[in-house]
């Protein structure tokens, strides 16, 4: 195996976005790069061109993203100078005849900015999108062959690389045919697979936890924890996107575990790295995927739950039920919520449970990870405490960012009574600033070639091979009580009635 691109300051470049007129290029991706630039983490020569269908001028299109639902790039004094780096062309990506024209925008911009050959192409689009421009930016000779092979390391070769979006797939065939179709025009080193919880500062933080710590990693494994428990729970419905959503490719399980939470839980499981390198590391968490234990269908009602908000309150409002959501089915069994119990067969993991969850219209907006330890080996304090609360280190993702450690402590004055108490790092007040947005840091990781926080292919193929059971079984199996929680709760009883049977209990704080 050659050695992997060593990491190095974000170099030049010329990013396209396709999909720019969309929701994701202008509330994150044209602030993220703003932000970059601003802070100086931008290359020193860079310019980004929008490709969609939507007729905008330059012009015109720097003022969409300039004032785009709230952002309010514009009214930022760097903003004037910034949106001259932004071009535009329209064009059906998919299709091959506009194709000439974006390869002359980009010797035009290439030159006028001089960025080089570089070239990072972004797949802003959604997922039957991402196979014909895969293929069009391969047909058009854009990605220079053989660069791997290149060993004069002072002089670096010029590079293209790819970032693309998520959904990656819907089951693992799907899956496995855009990693081919990837792969026809791109070496893996030039793929970046996006997720952008990996890019959130409190995901980043989970391996210095680990892994800088003499404190922690002692205990990290199945002698002296109990279970793990992630969370990512929205108070928001579907908002405007109940097509894709009551799509085959929609539902909680496909959206959120099979992803976001996944990955998570990846990075809570995973061995430490010989050392920080992209490969390195990933190596230790396609381990994790590959530990996975595939699910049974006998098992799946054990150890999985959907759920489906119908009609509640969130924060005191009304809240119309999923299936009166504009582009669902009246009689849909999509999954708004999912629940489910991982084991990763490891050594270190013995029959330690991993619970993840993930809804809609839920009753708070969190992402969290518990770690959950096991009680002492002998109750001393049995008689002082009113009962026995495990210890658990919390580490908040999101809102209220931060590492929550609880513990069981004395109760002041006389007398020997015992309460649990908490030791804070609250990430906001020890930093005086609120975390960076991921996807800026993301890009910054691209930029300088560093694919630590994006995921391996063989990370994405485990994960849908260990959910792909699970949803196999509720298709087979509609489910007979949806809508079976009410917006603006903690989802359906029956994600309780499997915690409870293993004696143990959401943590809903
Ligand atoms: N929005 C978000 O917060 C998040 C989005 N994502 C992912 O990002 C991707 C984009 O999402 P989002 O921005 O929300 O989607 P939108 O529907 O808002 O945007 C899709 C974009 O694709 C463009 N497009 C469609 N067809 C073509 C075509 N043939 N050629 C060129 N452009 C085309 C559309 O523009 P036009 O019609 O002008 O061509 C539009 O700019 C999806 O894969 C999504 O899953 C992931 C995480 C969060
Ligand atoms: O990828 C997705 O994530 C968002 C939640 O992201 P967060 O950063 O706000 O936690 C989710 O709403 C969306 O359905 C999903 O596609």
């Amino acid at each position: 195996m050659p050695p992997t691109a060593h990491a190095t300051p974000p170099e030049d470049s010329l990013i396209l976005i396709f999909g720019a007129s969309g929701d994701l290029t202008k509330r994150k991706l044209i602030p993220a790069l703003f932000e970059l630039w601003k802070n100086g983490q931008a290359p020193e020569n860079f310019a980004i061109l929008g490709v969609s269908r939507s007729r905008y001028t330059d012009d015109e299109y720097r003022d969409a993203c300039g004032n785009f639902d709230g952002n309010d790039l514009a009214s930022d004094p760097r903003w004037a100078e910034f949106r001259d780096l932004v071009h535009y062309e329209a064009s059906d990506a998919t299709a091959a005849e506009g194709w000439p024209s974006i390869k002359q925008r980009i010797r035009t911009l290439s030159e006028a900015h001089r960025t080089g050959q570089n070239l990072l192409f972004y797949l802003s689009l959604a997922p039957q999108f991402f196979e014909p421009v895969i293929v069009n930016i391969g047909n058009n000779g854009l990605v220079t062959e053989g660069k791997k092979y290149c060993t004069i390391d002072t002089q670096r070769p010029p590079w293209q690389r790819i970032v693309i979006e998520k959904p990656f797939g819907s089951d693992p065939g799907s899956a496995a045919h855009l990693n081919r179709v990837l792969a026809q025009v791109f070496d893996e080193d030039a793929i970046y697979r996006i997720d952008h919880y990996l890019g959130k500062e409190l995901v980043q933080n989970l391996m210095v936890l680990r892994f800088a710590n003499s404190l922690f990693e002692p205990i990290w494994n199945h002698r002296y924890i109990d279970h793990v428990q992630i969370t990512a729970s929205e108070t928001v419905g579907v908002e405007g996107r109940g097509a894709y959503y009551d799509s085959p490719s929609g539902g909680a399980m496909r959206d959120m575990v099979q992803s976001h939470l996944l990955q998570v839980a990846s990075i809570v499981a995973m061995e430490p790295p010989i050392t920080l390198d992209a490969e390195d590391v990933r190596t230790e968490k396609v381990k994790v995927f590959k530990a996975l234990r595939v699910p049974r269908a006998e098992d799946v009602p054990e150890i999985a739950v959907r759920g489906q908000y119908g009609e509640g309150s969130v924060k005191g409002e009304r809240y119309p039920a999923y299936r009166s959501e504009e582009g669902t089915d009246p009689g849909s069994q999509t999954d708004t919520f999912a629940a489910v119990k991982f084991h990763v067969d490891t050594w270190r993991w013995g029959n330690t449970p991993f619970y993840l969850r993930s809804g809609k219209a839920m009753a708070q907006k969190k992402t969290e990870i518990v770690i959950y330890l096991k009680p002492t080996p002998h109750a001393l304090f049995r008689e002082q405490a009113m009962r026995a609360r495990p210890n658990q280190i919390v580490i908040s993702v999101q809102p209220n960012p931060g590492i929550r450690l609880r513990f069981e402590g004395k109760k002041p004055g006389i007398g020997l009574n015992i309460k649990d108490v908490v030791m804070d790092f609250d990430y906001e007040e020890s930093w005086r600033a609120s975390p960076p947005d991921g996807y800026a840091s993301l890009l910054f990781d691209c930029l300088r070639g560093d694919q630590t926080n994006y995921k391996h292919r063989d990370e994405i193929q485990s994960s849908w091979n260990a959910c792909q059971p699970i949803l196999d079984y509720w298709d087979e199996n509609p489910a007979e009580d949806l809508p079976n929680y009410n917006a603006g709760t903690w989802g359906p009883s029956a994600a309780d009635v499997m915690m409870a049977k293993d004696g143990r209990y959401w943590r809903n704080d």
